[in-house]
């Protein structure tokens, strides 16, 4: 196994006391996955990035297991995770300034990473080399001028210049696991299009396994071989994204899936999730989508249902399965 989450625990010290996001979280990746998370708006999906990458913010902490290739990430110094991170995994932030030093120019933090892989592959270092390595890089997420690009600081670009800017040193880096936050909410659907597809083939040609963080189910479905849906910190529904989107089983991915537009040339409303995720201070009791369920019954509200296999690896968590 690539990658083996095992018990998973994420709080947060908040001034209203500690909230832990999540629990007992468990996940498994094999070389050359692609997996998306999806799940509506402070699910989680974002403090598990942190929590694999130990980039969580101070008031974070976790515990549990979480080995990569053979070294439990969770028992490194911080030294140690400093070299993993940008060698074996690589974060693309939701917000693409996290990810660059606003000091210095995009130029010398790509050559930096060319440098880096350089060194790790004992391959040609010379600056002409490096040089043109960056510029393909930029090339490849069609930054146009790159050679104007590399002169700029990352306060100089766009969002979704800087975007690319990261993306391109992803593309530099080739690290095992690339995690993806959201990284193309903040680029047009052209260019979308494109990013997607360089994802990709990043993650075919070179066997990079991806850990795709989406809202959006048919981005997911689009890039990922798997797909796990959250929901309140919990796994509500894990399959391969096929059979996930085809046949669907949690009425929580269900729903996801009727609130994704597919007629744009009818007026026909678009389908809408009612009421809101729940507290992570309040959470209701038994299953925690039971409050907007609309396949709700009486276990649902007093017992928290475990996660049910329903074929191999593959699991729901729902009684209906039971
Ligand atoms: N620094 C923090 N301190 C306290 N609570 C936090 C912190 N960061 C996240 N949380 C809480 O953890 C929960 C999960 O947030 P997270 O950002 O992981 O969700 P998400 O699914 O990625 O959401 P989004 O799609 O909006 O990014 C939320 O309830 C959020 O309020």
């Amino acid at each position: 196994m690539f990658l083996e989450i095992k018990d998973l625990k994420v709080s947060y010290k908040t001034v209203n006391g500690k909230s832990t996001v999540l629990n007992n979280f468990a996940l498994n990746l094999d070389k050359g996955d692609s997996i998306s998370i999806v799940g509506e708006s402070g699910s989680g999906k974002s403090t598990l990035g942190g929590a694999i990458t130990r980039l969580l913010p101070p008031s974070g902490e976790e515990s549990g297991e979480i080995v990569l290739d053979g070294k439990d990430l969770l028992k490194l110094s911080e030294d140690e995770m400093t070299l993993i991170r940008g060698t074996e995994i690589f974060m693309i932030f939701q917000n693409p300034l996290n990810s660059l030093n606003p000091v210095k120019t995009v130029g010398y933090q790509l050559i930096e990473a060319a440098k880096i892989k350089a060194e790790r592959d004992k391959s040609d270092a010379t600056e002409e080399h490096l040089n043109n390595v960056i510029i393909q890089a930029l090339k490849s997420v069609r930054l146009p001028d790159p050679e104007q690009i590399i002169k700029r600081f990352p306060h100089e670009l766009s969002g979704g210049q800087v975007q690319r800017v990261v993306i391109s040193m992803a593309l530099i880096l080739r690290p095992k696991l690339l995690i993806a936050d959201e990284p193309t909410t903040a680029l047009d659907v052209t260019i979308q299009a494109q990013v997607i597809n360089l994802l990709k083939e990043m993650n075919r040609d070179y066997g990079m396994s991806i850990i795709f963080i989406t809202h959006d189910l048919s981005l997911a479905y689009v890039i990922s071989n798997k797909i796990m849906v959250m929901y309140a910190g919990t796994i509500m529904e894990f399959n391969g994204s096929d059979l996930l989107v085809k046949n669907p089983r949690h009425p929580y991915t269900i729903a996801l899936l009727k609130s994704v537009p597919t007629d744009y040339k009818t007026n026909s409303k678009l389908y809408y999730l009612k009421g809101a995720p729940p507290s992570f201070f309040n959470l209701p009791r038994g299953c925690r989508f039971h409050t907007r369920c609309e396949k709700v019954f009486g276990k649902c509200e007093v017992e928290e249902p475990p996660l049910i296999s329903i074929g191999g690896d593959y699991k729901v968590r729902c009684w209906l399965f039971e």
